[in-house]
């Protein structure tokens, strides 16, 4: 098994006395595609801003590739890929001269960097739309070469903050195959999305971030398993879930998640077992999320 590509533990972050983080454990396995869920507003990507190094958590700690994201910020980065925040597209160059332009920045050759950009333009199928200016391309294209950008000098994990948010459903159908070609060889990649549908396709672990904590989190069948099986919620002393784990709701299933949790555990959680439905499990998901979920 391979180790975790990140690791976080406790995680928080507030700006100023909003606090949107409200202590965040999660881990993404190696060579996973994760996907992040949550309606707008829940903190996705302040997550990838904190695991890309940008900014700093207020407490806890994320490790990415093994590398601390504070103390260890230039192993980190040296580790991933962030769609749209290292690699600036300029709109008035064409999609080739800008592969080839970041590729120079990130110390290729300049027959190396047009030799990428060749391969690159191919493998987003951006060949016709090489020699045009980027202030040209429909929202499709761009995001296919901004993700053939990130992807110049390749790295072993790589972050993309909805990535099809606004696309067509052709476009978003192709950015899904990129992205399951990418995982193919060995990337693993961490993505925010707002659809259901598209972690349900993409993704092999899926979490639901929603009001600062990670209220659900399993494979997309452990997560459909909410609809239709049982779950124990874990409850704090504030009365909010701070877990909500799927179940087969047999008493040797729900011992044996329970024991998983409990050393994590403060004593005074409550644990109750309830019916779950779609809008209990995404409740704090946009009405766009919903939609989804009802196709
Ligand atoms: N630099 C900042 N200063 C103040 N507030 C911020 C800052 N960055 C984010 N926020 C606030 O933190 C909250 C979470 O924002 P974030 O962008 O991480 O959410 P998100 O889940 O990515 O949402 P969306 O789906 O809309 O992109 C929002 O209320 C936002 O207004």
């Amino acid at each position: 098994m391979q180790p975790n590509a990140i690791e976080i533990r406790n995680l928080r972050k507030s700006f100023g006395k909003h606090e949107v983080l409200k202590g965040l454990d999660l881990d993404v396995p190696g060579g996973a595609i994760f996907a992040l869920l949550g309606p707008n507003g829940a903190g996705k990507t302040t997550l990838i801003h904190i695991l890309s190094t940008l900014i700093a958590p207020d407490e806890g700690t994320a490790r990415v590739a093994g590398w601390d994201t504070v103390r260890q910020k230039n192993e980190v980065k040296r580790a991933i890929s962030l769609t749209g925040q290292f690699a600036a597209v300029d709109d008035a160059l064409t999609g080739e001269e800008n592969l080839v332009m970041i590729g120079r920045l990130s110390g290729l050759s300049p027959a190396e960097a047009k030799a990428r950009a060749a391969e690159l333009t191919a493998q987003f199928e951006l060949n016709g739309a090489a020699r045009k200016r980027v202030k040209t391309y429909s929202g499709g294209m761009r995001r296919r070469l901004d993700l053939a950008v990130s992807l110049i000098s390749p790295r072993p994990i790589l972050f993309l903050d909805e990535p099809t948010t606004g696309l067509d459903t052709s476009s978003r159908r192709a950015l899904w195959d990129m992205i399951l070609q990418l995982a193919k060889q060995g990337i693993t990649v961490f993505l925010t999305t707002q659809y259901l549908e598209e972690a349900d396709k993409l993704a092999n672990r899926i979490a639901v971030l929603a009001a600062g904590r990670i209220i659900a989190s399993g494979t997309p069948a452990e997560l459909k398993a909410l609809i239709g099986g049982e779950v124990i919620e874990l409850v704090n002393t504030n009365e909010e879930v701070v877990h909500a784990i799927p179940t087969s709701g047999q008493v040797g299933d729900v011992q044996r998640k329970l024991a998983e949790l409990l050393p994590a555990l403060p004593p005074e959680t409550r644990v109750r077992l309830r019916t779950p439905s779609m809008d209990d499990v995404f409740v704090a998901l946009t009405t766009t999320a919903k939609e989804e979920l009802t196709v």
